[in-house]
């Protein structure tokens, strides 16, 4: 876990990360989120002391990090940047292997280690003896993440991490962030400008502006219940959209009165059925009723204009809570 208390950062005697104090439990993603200049990068860089504050203090796992020795702290602790920074004269496998060699890996782990990464990564194992040069963008960000990932640290850092790569690619890298095992217990710090990104991959999301928390939630309080105006203006036209990636099928039951079937029409959907953007989206087809159905069968049939009308009390009913 991460804690920083009172954080503050100054330049020029102006304060760029401002009183800040965040909590992160173990194997959680907390996203900084911000525009430019917001100090989210400069935040980052002090809990790895690229950056030493002005004010308050950092614990990893209840450890003041001052009272480590700088290297030995870097070296627990994985970096990844949008520029990536592989060694471009090293081969993939020394890449990945940065760390372990310094910290004297015997040859046989290191070799093991670069091996079963490279297959987490979805990569094939005889890229190890490529060059950075010879891969895609998307397979050299996959090798920086590896690389961060490679002694096993408690801690991974990212800085835009995935801003450098196309949608397609960017989408699938995010998905494995989300879903590969190797990252479950590591716990995540990630910097992003992007309103998806961070919503999609924090557990909770952190939105930063002037070097202050405006404030720290889940995707789903901040969506529906926000306190802050900056927030719904930060969000702004994404916000229906993420909403309804937010919300199961099975939420908006509760409010959804069932019908007997008697369109033609019929679309078949799952209660575990998330995002709700498909079944939402019928409202613009020519839909008229859908099937719903559980794990144990038939839920019951809907008019496509009860679902929308349920999905908006669900919404407004999220807001006072
Ligand atoms: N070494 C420095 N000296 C003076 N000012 C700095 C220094 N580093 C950063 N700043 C200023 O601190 C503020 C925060 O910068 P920071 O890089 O943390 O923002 P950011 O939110 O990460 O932005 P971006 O998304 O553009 O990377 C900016 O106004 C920047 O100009």
């Amino acid at each position: 876990m991460v804690e920083l208390v009172n954080i503050t950062k100054l330049y020029h005697k102006k304060p760029v990360v401002n009183d800040v104090s965040l909590f992160v439990p173990r194997g959680q993603t907390l996203v900084l989120l911000g525009k430019s200049g917001s100090g989210k990068t400069t935040l980052l860089k002090m809990i790895n002391r690229l950056i030493e504050p002005d004010k308050g203090s950092i614990l990893i796992d209840g450890e003041n990090i001052t009272n480590r020795p700088v290297e030995e702290l870097r070296r627990n602790i994985g970096f990844v940047i949008q520029a990536i920074g592989l060694f471009p004269h090293w081969t993939v496998a020394q890449n990945i292997a940065t760390v372990p060699t310094l910290i004297d890996w015997s040859k046989d782990k290191i070799s093991s280690r670069v091996s079963e990464l490279l297959e987490h990564m979805g990569l094939p194992l005889h890229f190890a003896s490529r060059y950075p040069h010879e891969l895609s963008g998307g397979q050299q960000q996959r090798i920086g993440v590896a690389r961060a990932l490679a002694a096993n640290p408690s801690l991974l850092l990212m800085d835009e991490p995935f801003g450098a790569l196309d949608p397609i690619i960017r989408k699938e890298i995010q998905s494995d962030f989300q879903h590969l095992g190797i990252f479950k217990e590591v716990t995540k710090i990630v910097v992003t400008h992007d309103v998806k990104e961070a919503f999609y991959l924090g557990d909770e999301v952190a939105l930063i502006d002037e070097g202050r928390v405006i404030e720290k939630a889940t995707p789903r309080n901040l969506l529906f219940n926000s306190i802050s105006d900056l927030v719904r203006s930060f969000i702004g036209e994404d916000a229906w959209s993420l909403k309804l990636s937010e919300i199961a099928l099975s939420e908006v039951i509760a409010f959804l009165p069932l019908t007997e079937s008697y369109a033609d029409e019929v679309l078949i959907c799952h209660t575990d059925e998330k995002p709700f953007s498909r079944v939402f989206s019928l409202t613009n087809s020519d839909h008229q009723q859908v099937k719903i159905v559980d794990n144990s069968g038939l839920v019951g049939h809907a008019s496509v204009a009860d679902l929308k009308a349920s999905f908006l009390k669900l919404e407004s009913q999220l807001a006072v809570h």
